[in-house]
């Protein structure tokens, strides 16, 4: 693996789970794999997840791991041919190139600005570490993806699966602010790589791009979906149609105990108690949100391992 900034970059998803369990059961298997290597992670917005469960597995393969927590203060330059006399301290093609003489593999969390969608969707921030960096980049959320969630979220359902197609649902939550469509633009594309019964949920004007969505199905109906499921993912997102907006805050959309059954309930956290979903489902048997959080340490172990297989 030469990076992984999308889902796509991934050869063999159902290998790749399959080895990410393996390592699970024995995470310090390959302890010298990373030795006298570096990861550098960069954060441009906040995390508790990833930042802790990347370090982890990078620390499991004996990297060395260096984060920076990026605040507005060190404002980077994204445009060719700019010039810089305003605001903007430092362009992108000197800190990526500067960075990656510190890191043999580069990780990046930025945000979508939820304000200009062909610049979020151009991914400009993440596709400027891999074109100037020169060195591996790994997702950590950018402005339209979260494919490191997407593989924990695979693991975790490949573990968790009763049956060989289980229905698996992805219903739109309420939520007070306007939140990025990367989760759930990376957890609609993993569910169209597995054999999974998949259906999107959502009230009126929150479609995904339909580059993504392609030929899922899709109801406005959030009971229907609901029936019969045996994974109920919920997650908020803003309009990708009137971009970044809030259309709905339509609390009637929030996910109950008597919504869900017996199906299993999983978020990629953080989660808004009783806004997104009820404090009984949480706290139920039927919640697995946590060992989706356990998994982001194998997702990324399994993703760092492939990459330094092709570095060494
Ligand atoms: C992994 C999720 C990160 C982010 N979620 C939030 O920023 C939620 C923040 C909040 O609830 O105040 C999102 O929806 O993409
Ligand atoms: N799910 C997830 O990525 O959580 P953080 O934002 O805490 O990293």
């Amino acid at each position: 693996m030469k990076k992984y900034t999308d889902i796509n970059d991934i050869t063999n998803i159902s290998q790749t789970i399959n080895e990410a369990i393996q390592l699970k059961k024995a995470p310090f298997e390959y302890k010298n794999l990373g030795t006298n290597k570096t990861l550098v992670m960069l954060f441009f917005n906040a995390s508790l997840r990833t930042r802790l469960s990347t370090e982890k597995a990078a620390r499991n393969l004996g990297m060395d791991v260096i984060c920076l927590q990026i605040n507005n203060s060190w404002n980077l330059e994204f445009e060719d041919g700019t010039i810089m006399n305003l605001d903007t301290s430092e362009h992108i093609k000197e800190a990526a190139k500067v960075i990656a003489q510190y890191a043999d593999i580069i990780a990046v969390r930025a945000f979508p600005s939820l304000k200009n969608k062909d610049l979020d969707y151009a991914e400009v921030i993440i596709n400027s570490f891999t074109k100037y960096a020169n060195i591996p980049v790994v997702n950590l959320e950018s402005a339209t993806a979260h494919p490191l969630q997407a593989l924990a979220d695979a693991i975790t359902i490949n573990e968790f699966s009763t049956n060989k197609r289980p229905k698996v649902v992805l219903s739109w939550a309420p939520h007070p602010k306007a939140l990025p469509q990367s989760v759930a633009n990376s957890f609609v594309t993993m569910m169209q790589l597995l054999p999974v019964d998949f259906t999107i949920t959502h009230p009126e004007g929150y479609e995904l791009n339909s580059e993504v969505t392609k030929n899922t199905k899709v109801t406005y109906n959030q009971d229907e979906a609901l029936k019969d499921a045996d994974f109920v993912y919920v997650k908020n997102w803003s309009s990708y149609k009137d971009y970044g907006n809030i259309l709905s805050q339509d609390e009637n959309w929030m996910i109950t105990q008597k919504k869900i059954n017996n199906a299993k309930f999983m978020h990629c956290l953080p989660v808004r108690r009783n806004v997104v979903v009820e404090d009984a489902v949480l706290d139920s048997d039927n919640s697995i949100v946590i060992n989706q959080a356990n998994n982001r340490t194998y997702a990324a172990q399994i993703v760092l391992k492939q990459i330094l297989e092709e570095l060494n």
